[in-house]
């Protein structure tokens, strides 16, 4: 296509772009955030988000399996989503090979489409790069790729360096938990958020992450979780290693009060992540089509009934960052909700 300064209308929607080859995305859009996302940060999007990293990362500078945002869990997916790391994602996977069927795009293509239009879902998200024109996947990843909550940090970073990313950016990717609930961590309380606003893009995640546990939302200990500080959060192992390892820790604390450092170094790891294995030259970039964000009404704070001691220390050559305290009673974290139908 041909990119004019002035927008053409896109038929058959309200929308108008500036390269008329992103026009059929505008159509994506609308079926999307219609009968999917819902335009709001709720479990789709959160979903769509989580798939985006579960098909990327099956992939190995090393060994040379997988070949990365490929869509290979949707056109694979008899296959890996059998595996225990994707427990889960059948539903988004499920949603976004019809639309993607639908609209006669590859399965690479949706799934980095519908993870950017999750994130402008939530209040403070970057807008992130689309880039459209992934070939279809032509075999699964493997197995292992993906990393667990119950695995070490030693184990996580080497699993992230062999896909190419370092410390840091595993750190920037992780800002992703800020919009996040989980499901199968422990099946008796689905949609157990991992902060207190898991309908906005903010840094409470960095922040809560280093409160001091004090107990589990649901009863009593699940593998891969440990003991969160507030009432109906859900605390990952490895977000609790990770905050406090030496590798990580001052990254993690350094994105506390600076959502604009956050929001930048998360979109430049997921515009790494988005392209894991492609060639960046054989694609087009569709990113006027991804939706504005709306901004933060909050400011970084340490919920309800916490004080800066119970803030535990990890970063050796920074303080923790001093937070004002949200006025009120002790903050309760509720479930996020499922729209699938079945209730809870
Ligand atoms: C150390 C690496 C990681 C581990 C161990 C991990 C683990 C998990 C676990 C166990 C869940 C809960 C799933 C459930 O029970 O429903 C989850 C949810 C989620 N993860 Fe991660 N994750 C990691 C990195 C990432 C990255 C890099 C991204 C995105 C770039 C991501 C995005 C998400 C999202 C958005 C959710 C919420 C899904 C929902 O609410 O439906 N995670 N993660
Ligand atoms: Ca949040």
């Amino acid at each position: 296509g041909v990119v004019s300064y002035r927008k053409t209308q896109c038929a058959g929607t309200v929308h108008k772009a500036f390269n008329p080859a992103c026009c059929k995305w505008f159509r994506v859009l609308d079926d999307l955030q219609t009968n999917v996302l819902h335009s709001t940060c709720g479990d789709a999007s959160h979903s769509a988000l989580r798939i985006v990293f579960h098909d990327a990362i099956g992939f190995s500078k090393t060994k040379k399996f997988g070949d990365g945002a490929d869509g290979s869990i949707i056109m694979f997916g008899e296959t890996e989503l059998e595996f225990a790391a994707n427990n889960g994602i059948d539903e988004i996977a499920g949603d976004l090979k019809r639309v993607a069927d639908t609209h006669g795009k590859s399965y690479g293509d949706i799934i980095q489409f519908a993870g950017a239009v999750g994130v402008a879902n939530c209040a403070g998200a970057p807008r992130l790069k689309f880039l459209a024109g992934r070939p279809n996947a032509t075999r699964p990843a493997s197995e292992g790729t993906v990393p667990e909550a119950f695995q070490s940090v030693d184990t996580i970073l080497a699993r992230m360096h062999d896909a190419g990313f370092s410390p840091d950016e595993l750190v920037a990717l992780l800002a992703s938990h800020t919009m996040a609930a989980a499901d199968k961590v422990d099946i008796t309380i689905p949609g157990t958020p991992f902060d207190s606003t898991p309908d906005s893009f903010d840094s409470q995640f960095f922040i809560e992450t280093r409160l001091k546990g004090v107990a589990f939302p649901g009863k009593g200990h699940k593998r891969g979780e440990v003991a969160s500080p507030l009432v109906g959060e859900m605390r990952l192992q490895s977000d609790f290693a990770l905050a406090r390892d030496h590798r990580t820790a001052c990254t993690w604390q350094s994105f506390i009060k600076n959502q604009t450092l956050m929001n930048q170094c998360f979109s430049y790891a997921m515009e790494k992540l988005s392209v894991l294995g492609q060639n960046t030259k054989h694609l087009l970039d569709c990113s006027e089509v991804i939706p504005h964000p709306e901004s933060l009404k909050t400011i970084p704070h340490l919920p309800a009934g916490k004080t800066m001691a119970d803030v535990e220390q990890a970063c050796a050559a920074t303080p923790f960052p001093k937070l004002p305290t949200a006025i009120g009673p002790a903050t309760i974290v509720k479930p996020v909700e499922s729209c699938d139908g079945d209730g809870n």
